[in-house]
């Protein structure tokens, strides 16, 4: 996280942080730095001694960013900054921001860009004042406007694209559920799914709650299906670009989900060469 601020600090002596992503993203003056280069497959190199990594986390709502990047900041020891977290949080406080916020997200719209920009900043100061370093970061950049301002910033490591069929994606939605009490997400959604297209079947079995959490359960009021549909249109439109903005610049692995967590789990840690069990034994040590 230090890096962050100190690649702003070195870019711009007489600002803060949060002012300065602000100030680019209004500026109007945003080019491409993206190299053309290669990337059908592509193999990440992670050395797994040194975690304080710096990764981004794409794909459309309902794929499963937050489930992988949160058990994989738990792995690898960095914090998991969900900039969809960061506007229900705004939502909860009472405020006129809450009220423009809330408007934009049950429209299945985004957030403007400075708006997002001036939330995550300060998220990111408040884990560089408490020692943290090192992201994954969940759910940003979902613009090119935004990816280039974090380009401006810091260097990414990696960009983790998940996919799902759209039918799995619309299922996952609406299915999901959250614990009001401790927060934790569950899903209801039994999907089986036809694979189309020389894919594979997709089954996912539910996750349910446990019983102290059963009569705590709330839906996320953008998780509708008319809202959802607009979510996808919108990824489609302002979102599937960024994954080409990486993709030319060699960062991006692609991620087709087996199926669940039980069977995704372990071949995303192959693929990204990292093993649960030796990583917990040297943290044991
Ligand atoms: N980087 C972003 N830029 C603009 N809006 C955002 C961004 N991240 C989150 N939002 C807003 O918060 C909502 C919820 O985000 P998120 O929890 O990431 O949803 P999803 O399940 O669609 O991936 C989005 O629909 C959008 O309105």
């Amino acid at each position: 996280m230090a890096a962050v601020i100190r690649a702003f600090r070195s870019s711009s002596s007489s600002s803060t942080f949060t002012n300065y992503f602000i100030r680019r993203s209004l500026s109007t003056a945003a080019s491409s730095s993206a190299t053309p280069l290669k990337s059908e497959s592509f193999t990440p190199l992670i050395d797994t001694k040194d975690k304080n990594v710096q990764w981004v986390f794409l794909g459309c709502p309902g794929v499963g960013k937050g489930t992988f990047a949160s058990r994989l900041s738990v792995l690898l020891g960095v914090p998991h900054i969900a900039t969809g977290d960061l506007v229900r949080e705004e939502l909860s406080a009472s405020g006129p921001l809450s009220k423009q916020l809330t408007e934009i997200v049950n429209q299945g719209k985004l957030v403007s860009d400075e708006i997002i920009i001036s939330l995550l900043s300060k998220r990111l100061e408040t884990g560089e004042a408490k020692g943290e370093s090192g992201f994954i970061l969940d759910g940003f950049p979902r613009t090119v406007r935004q990816a280039e301002i974090l380009d401006d910033v810091t260097d990414i490591d990696l960009v983790v694209n998940l996919k799902l069929p759209e039918k799995v994606l619309v299922e996952k939605c609406l299915g999901r559920r959250i614990c009001s009490q401790c927060g934790k997400n569950f899903n209801v959604a039994n999907i089986n799914v036809k694979g189309e297209n020389g894919n594979p079947d997709i089954s996912m079995d539910p996750l349910l709650p446990p019983p102290q959490c059963v009569s705590k359960l709330i839906t996320r009021s953008d998780d509708t299906e008319a809202i959802v549909s607009e979510r996808l249109r919108v990824y489609y439109e302002k979102s599937q670009p960024v994954e080409d903005f990486y993709r030319n610049q060699g960062k991006l692995m692609e991620f087709k989900l087996p199926g669940g967590l039980p069977e995704s789990w372990p071949k995303l840690l192959e693929a990204l060469n990292l093993d649960e069990n030796e990583d917990k034994q040297s943290a044991a040590v």
